[in-house]
């Protein structure tokens, strides 16, 4: 019997949007004939937009309520589970809503402000056997899971000994964006920095070797702007110990990626590249060497077009999957490797003498 996972979408800005339009997708389209989805209603701190965001999908969205707060979009019992794309500063205070009204969710990157954020939605939801996921979509795309079976199954270029990861889009400086406010957690890190270490999670933290340690080095550095002191570009250097890798993840605010060459895995064998983007791959290259020198023998390129508008879909069907299988947490992206993330954040910052506003660093107390 094929599952309906009925959502409700929190927040009408530009990734909420892109989220609506996949869930519309026909999933047979992508090869999915398990579970189907089922927008059922959109919630905004202003009826209006919500209105608006509906109806600007015309006749192909019907029946899909509009809800001027997102605690009335809570209290529905017809949404099975919720969608958050609000900015970084309100994912804790907005998923626990969800969570204590009952709701699974699925909320956006970054997943928190800080690590004591995250490590209290997980708790909460783990104790409220609630579902709980960051939206870190890139881990559901079938590119992502056929690089890691390469990586750490097949073992294509054998033992992996430096890893470097980056994402840096160039946003115009604006104090009030997203992008750039302190108060909304704007910074490179917390935007893009999420994706250059999702990269280094799949390919070192998910080492079978690593067995999900921590690493035994952190060193980092951040370069501020100078328009309202979050981070512009970041660099972090990490040591894993037990695969024996140095990975370093750098991301950028300020300017863009360079094309050819987002990730690059060096091993003894040879090396596998992920042009751009890392947020939304779409193919990477195999290069095998001949000799110890390094000369080629190989080179295979993978490809991975995306069969609908973004490719936001398959982070939705792991979600609608779990929910009926009744798991609170994912297997792919389980929360407790956002928790991780959240902490090397912390150290990062802590490095770098980089905090944020103390209105969206709390944690409520039980
Ligand atoms: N997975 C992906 O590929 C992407 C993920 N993201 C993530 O999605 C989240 C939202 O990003 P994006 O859609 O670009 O942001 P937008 O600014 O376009 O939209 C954010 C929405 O959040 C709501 N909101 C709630 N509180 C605030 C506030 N204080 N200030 C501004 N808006 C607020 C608003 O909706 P309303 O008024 O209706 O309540 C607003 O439209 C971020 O966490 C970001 O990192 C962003 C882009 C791509
Ligand atoms: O999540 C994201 O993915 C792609 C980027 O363009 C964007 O800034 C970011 O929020």
């Amino acid at each position: 019997m094929v599952y309906t996972a009925r959502w409700g979408i929190v927040a009408t800005g530009s990734i909420s949007e892109h989220f609506f339009i996949d869930l519309l997708v026909d999933p047979t389209t992508r090869g999915v004939i398990d579970v189907v989805h089922k927008p059922v209603a959109v919630a905004s701190r202003s009826v209006a937009k919500a209105e608006k965001f509906i109806s600007d999908f015309g006749n192909g969205v019907q029946g899909v309520k509009a809800y001027g707060s997102y605690a009335d979009l809570f209290a529905d019992p017809d949404v099975d589970v919720v969608y958050i794309g609000t900015p970084h500063s309100s994912h804790y205070e907005v998923s626990l809503q969800a969570l204590k009204a009952g709701k699974h969710v699925l909320c956006e990157k970054a997943f928190t402000i800080n690590a004591a954020q995250a490590r209290h939605l997980a708790d909460y939801a783990k104790s409220h056997n609630l579902f709980l996921m960051e939206a870190v979509w890139t881990r559901f795309f079938p590119l992502a899971l056929e690089f890691q079976k390469l990586l750490h199954e097949d073992k294509v270029i054998g033992a992996i000994r430096r890893v470097t990861t980056d994402l840096a889009h160039k946003f115009v400086p604006d104090v009030d964006s997203r992008l750039y406010n302190p108060l909304l957690g704007g910074g490179a890190l917390l935007d893009v920095g999420v994706y250059a270490m999702t990269w280094i999670q799949m390919i070192c933290y998910q080492h079978p070797d690593n067995k999900k340690s921590r690493p035994s080095i952190i060193n980092s550095t951040v370069l501020k702007t100078p328009l309202t002191g979050v981070d512009e570009s970041t660099v972090i250097t990490m040591v894993w110990d037990k695969p024996h890798i140095i990975s370093t993840a750098t991301c950028s605010i300020a300017v863009n990626s360079p094309e050819e060459c987002l990730v690059r895995v060096q091993g003894d064998l040879g090396e596998i590249v992920v042009p751009i983007s890392t947020a939304r791959p779409t193919e990477f290259i195999v290069k095998i060497n001949a000799t110890a020198e390094g000369e080629l023998d190989d080179v295979q390129t993978h490809k991975f077009p995306i069969p609908g508008p973004t490719g936001l879909f398959w982070e939705a069907d792991a979600v609608a999957r779990d929910i009926r299988d009744g798991k609170i947490v994912d297997d792919i992206y389980p929360v407790e490797e956002s928790v991780f993330v959240m902490e090397v954040f912390d150290e990062v910052r802590r490095q770098n003498d980089f905090v944020y506003p103390a209105a969206i660093e709390f944690v409520e107390k039980e």
